[in-house]
């Protein structure tokens, strides 16, 4: 089963201090695509945690906004992704990125972090990396919260983010993989691990990354050494509708590619829908007959 913690289950100096009595070093990547306006901040509240992270690194999608100058003016190093393992062409989106940072990243512990997060809140490291220094039985950690909606006024919906994930993916994750259908927030772009995993892992690229590293993880690992921890409340910016089309699609492709692996893209009765507070909801289809075969009865 997915261990579940919260990031006030850890503290900063105890795990400063566990990290150095374990020799390890820490590297916080952070894919960036045109997030100018957030990754400042970002880059400043994570220079607050002092001696935890040892280096942080942006790896920017070539971004027409000024995101590269910004997280260097506040000191983080800074990457172009096509730049990054040039042999493989130009960089094919957040996975893609995510995965050429493994060439510059220094870390023996690797956090990744989404760059458009509002508010940022400094404990995401730190919940982040909770459970895989304190515990040796902990491989894999992924970050969960809240997702309030945030209206252009700035007014808040305080259940509505996240429609891929409540629409698609823990769906998704429910019908075919239920064991790990217990990750509160599935895509979620906050993950940590220690480097000697990560660099085991096949990362697709573009947005089916986190679909398919929880799928891959639990191949190396299992679910058992898989943990998720509660980080509070996430603020993202909100794509309009239409652009999360081709995101949802990649997680249904994911999928269907590995049903399709397995040989069983057919399956008989459906396991339940996890809902985000850990609800079971049987959801029924039942296929009634034609109309017309009605007849003999009306
Ligand atoms: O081509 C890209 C696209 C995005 N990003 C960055 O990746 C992060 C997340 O991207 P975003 O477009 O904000 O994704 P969301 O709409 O927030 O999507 C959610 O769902 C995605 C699909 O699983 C995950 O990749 C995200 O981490 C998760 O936050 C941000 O820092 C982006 O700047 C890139 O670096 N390159
Ligand atoms: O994770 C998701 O479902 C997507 O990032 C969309 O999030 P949003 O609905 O909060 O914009």
């Amino acid at each position: 089963m997915i261990k579940t913690f919260h990031h006030r289950d850890f503290r900063l100096d105890e795990l400063i201090r566990l990290k150095r009595s374990r020799g390890e070093t820490v590297s916080v990547v952070l894919p960036a695509r045109e997030v100018a306006d957030t990754i400042g901040e970002i880059v400043t509240k994570l220079r607050t945690l002092g001696d935890l992270i040892d280096q942080i690194l942006v790896i920017d999608a070539n971004s027409a906004d000024g995101t590269a100058e910004v997280a260097a003016a506040h000191g983080a190093e800074v990457h172009q992704e096509s730049a990054l393992l040039p042999e493989f062409g130009q960089a094919l989106g957040k996975g893609d990125a995510m995965w050429r940072a493994l060439a510059v990243a220094r870390g023996d512990l690797i956090v990744y972090l989404d760059s458009d997060t509002r508010r940022f809140p400094r404990h995401f490291p730190v919940g982040l990396l909770g459970p895989l220094l304190v515990f040796d039985d902990v491989g894999f950690v992924k970050g969960f919260f809240r997702r309030p909606f945030v209206g252009r006024q700035g007014e808040e919906r305080p259940l509505d983010g996240g429609r891929v994930t409540e629409l698609c993916a823990r769906p998704l994750l429910s019908a075919f993989y239920p064991e790990l259908a217990g990750f509160v927030q599935p895509l979620a772009g906050e993950v940590a691990a220690r480097r000697s995993l990560f660099e085991r892992v096949p990362f697709a690229t573009g947005y089916a990354i986190e679909t398919s590293m929880l799928l891959h993880v639990r191949d190396l690992i299992g679910v058992d050494q898989m943990a998720q921890v509660d980080l509070e409340v996430r603020r993202n910016r909100h794509q309009p509708l239409p652009d999360l089309a081709p995101m949802a699609y990649a997680v249904l492709r994911v999928v269907l590619e590995r049903l399709r692996r397995e040989g069983r893209l057919r399956d008989g009765q459906a396991p339940p829908l996890q809902t985000a507070d850990g609800r079971l909801v049987q959801v029924e289809i039942i296929e009634r007959p034609p109309f017309v075969t009605l007849g003999a009865h009306r």
